[in-house]
């Protein structure tokens, strides 16, 4: 993990990128931002009165475990092999995130591993999936858990809209994909002969036992659902690591790679890679490339779409191309991802307009800053409030409301990856906020009908079918989302990815196994990891975990020890004010923290005049920018919009028409001076 930032690493790029070459203070700086997290002891503080006393307690300091001897002398294991780039200083982003940070180019960029909090665990101490107690016995399986735990209850949320639900998956795919999934639709292109350790029809495979990545989840014998059919397993491959990539030492655990940017920097729209990126913009008028079907505008064609798209019914069916490919996976998800791309051409022509000057370069990058700052502040004043609470959130410094100016808080010494505990376990718990039926919602707000999710799973044409795209959209925004708790909906834990068959995947169990397969250190550990007071009994857990759970992982499992953080996390009562329990509180605040303070980019940062909005952009965004606005602007014909579109419309939340929303002056970007 981090064990190699560290003064070997450090010298290594300073050595050899010459544009960087620091000498003097600036140097023992960066020999002791090399150390990274273990050096920058960062504490996060709670609010409130909560049940768990000591999550308000005095601090929680992340410092990572000692390095394992000789990873001092791997400076590799960090960039895979890569050659550290050369940083020219920019005004705008790389697309694959290099030289965000000009001392560590390579921190937050694709290919590199997750972060963590807590020390790995894995069976073997270096890879081997996690599949043994403590005891020696084996774990509880993985779909034994979702069953037991995790039921469908439909408990809907008085407050938030589905729109929170969807919009989460649109950050959590902006920062994290665990690479080398190759088994769903929705990720890579799949190599079906070697990744199937499960068949179509639920039989364990040859591969399955030749395939060291296989670990399938297997069906118990008391599944109420697969079972009777004969089913024996769900296919399960495991994430691609560093050693897989063979650029670390045997006796250094295995740490899983990423393969988008960290940033939260668009890379959904716009890539992560240039070879994502080049297909998807329209090389005119600072524009991504569109297809025109209906007088609307869509992304282009997936040129794999017989993969990607494979329910799709013929090769002629909409499968959409954009810089995220797991774009198509549920409707939803490609309905907002539409209304982003189209954001971006319509900040574009504005642009256009208003510079006429300007080539399609620079129109681009113009467009696409502004589209970042948009959706960074949309993420952080409008939508993380709602998961994290508002005065958490002002504690830990991830915001500043009211500031006028910038806020300089950029850390160099923070490293902006994700952690393997925020996308593997914390992140995931909102897999429970899902709604299995997506209403389809008139102008009058009223439902017009509804589609099943598992019927659409990587069909994106229901958006372009009688104008289900505002009715897709409005319903996001009308529709309660499911309450987070300890329910997840049937339609991902029975029918994911159900394709022709009359049951699929279960989600909760993948979480689960994935938790396991990336080596997650135990609930308890990282309990501890947090500065929480870490149970020694399950009678402990009593303080956070209702007892009818407590009672329910005692059935289950031989040990506290043994507890998964993916399965506990989701046990706790929610924070007062938040939508998870103190874990995954701690986990996520600490998450959204580093991807501030670690991107230089921020857009409320103005150290840098060659980077900075001016003060009055920067106000202009904070003032303009909105999820109502966003959808509004982009959508069909919508006409109107709640104000605060993540909550559902209400006496104090009604709807009002679009063109009364604020709006972002994108006059203020008109480049009298010639200054751009
Ligand atoms: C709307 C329907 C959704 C579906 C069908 C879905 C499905 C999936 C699938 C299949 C995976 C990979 C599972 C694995 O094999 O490990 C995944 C990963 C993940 N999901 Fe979801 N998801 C949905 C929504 C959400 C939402 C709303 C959130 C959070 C707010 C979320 C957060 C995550 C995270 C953090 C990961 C791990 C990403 C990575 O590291 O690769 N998902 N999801
Ligand atoms: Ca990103």
């Amino acid at each position: 993990i981090h064990l190699s930032y560290r003064p070997s690493t450090s010298q290594l790029f300073l050595q050899t990128t010459p544009s960087l070459h620091i000498t003097g203070p600036a140097a023992t700086f960066a020999r002791v931002a090399a150390f990274g997290p273990q050096t920058e002891r960062r504490r996060v503080t709670g609010f409130g009165p909560t049940p768990d006393a000591a999550f308000f307690g005095p601090t929680t300091s992340f410092s990572n475990p000692p390095p394992p001897p000789g990873a001092d002398q791997d400076p590799a294991s960090q960039t895979c092999g890569l050659a550290p780039p050369f940083c020219t200083k920019s005004r705008y982003r790389s697309i694959d995130g290099t030289c965000n940070n000009l001392e560590r180019p390579h921190w937050g960029i694709p290919n590199t591993p997750f972060g963590r909090i807590a020390p790995v665990n894995y069976d073997d101490g270096v890879s081997a999936i996690k599949t043994l107690s403590k005891t020696g016995r084996p774990l509880p399986n993985s779909r034994e858990l979702s069953l037991q735990l995790f039921p469908d209850l439909q408990i809907i949320d008085p407050v938030w809209t589905l729109n929170t639900q969807q919009w989460g998956q649109i950050v959590t795919h902006d920062m994290a994909l665990s690479a080398g999934e190759v088994q769903a639709p929705d990720f890579n292109p799949p190599n079906k002969e070697l990744t199937d350790c499960c068949d179509d029809n639920g039989r364990l495979t040859f591969t399955a036992q030749t395939n060291p990545s296989c670990a399938p989840i297997l069906i118990p014998r008391n599944d109420p659902v697969h079972a009777p059919r004969g089913t024996q397993c769900m296919n399960f491959v495991r994430t691609g690591t560093t050693r897989d990539r063979g650029c670390t030492p045997p006796n250094i655990p295995a740490e899983q790679l990423t393969s988008v940017t960290a940033f939260m920097d668009l890379s959904i729209v716009y890539g992560s890679s240039q070879t994502q990126a080049n297909p998807i913009r329209a090389r005119q008028g600072g524009r991504l490339l569109t297809i025109v079907r209906g007088g609307r505008e869509w992304p282009p064609q997936d040129p794999n779409s017989t993969v990607i798209c494979e329910t799709a019914q013929s090769p002629n069916e909409p499968c959409y191309l954009t810089g995220d490919i797991r774009v198509n996976q549920n409707p939803q998800l490609t309905t907002l991802q539409v209304v982003l791309m189209r954001e971006h051409n319509r900040i574009a022509d504005a642009l256009a307009q208003l510079n006429p000057h300007w080539n399609d370069e620079t129109i681009f990058q113009e467009a696409r800053r502004i589209h970042i700052a948009e959706i960074q502040h949309i993420n952080y004043y409008e939508y993380l409030p709602i998961l994290l609470g508002f005065e958490n959130m002002v504690k830990n410094k991830l915001i500043y409301p009211g500031a006028h100016g910038y806020v300089n808080d950029y850390n160099p010494g923070v490293d902006p990856s994700i952690l393997n505990e925020h996308t593997t376990a914390a992140f995931r718990h909102f897999h429970s906020l899902i709604r299995g039926y997506l209403k389809l919602i008139s102008e009058s707000r009223r439902a017009i009908g509804a589609v099943r999710m598992s019927d659409w799973f990587t069909r994106p044409q229901l958006l372009e079918l009688d104008n289900a795209f505002d009715h897709l959209v409005r319903g996001l925004t009308t529709q309660p989302q499911d309450f987070s708790d300890q329910s997840f909906d049937s339609e991902i834990t029975q029918f994911l990815f159900k394709r022709n068959n009359t049951f699929g995947g279960d989600l909760r169990a993948r979480d689960i196994q994935r938790g396991r397969d990336h080596g997650l250190a135990s609930y308890i550990t990282t309990r501890a990891a947090c500065g929480l007071p870490a149970p020694k009994t399950f009678a402990d857990m009593l303080d956070f975990i209702s007892q009818e759970n407590v009672a329910a992982l005692q059935n289950l499992y031989a040990t506290p020890e043994d507890v998964d953080l993916v399965v506990a996390g989701s046990l706790e009562r929610n924070v007062p004010g938040a939508q998870a329990g103190p874990t995954f509180l701690c986990i996520i605040t600490e998450q959204f923290y580093r991807t501030r303070v670690g991107d230089r980019y921020f857009y409320e940062n103005g150290a840098d005049p060659d980077i900075a909005f001016t003060p009055s952009q920067l106000d202009s965004i904070r003032k303009g920018a909105s999820m109502a606005r966003l959808l509004c602007d982009n959508s069909d014909g919508i006409q109107s919009m709640q104000p605060r579109a993540f909550q559902q419309i209400s006496h104090t939340n009604e709807l009002v028409p679009c063109a009364s929303l604020p709006a972002i002056d994108l006059t203020l970007w008109q480049d009298a001076r010639g200054h751009f």
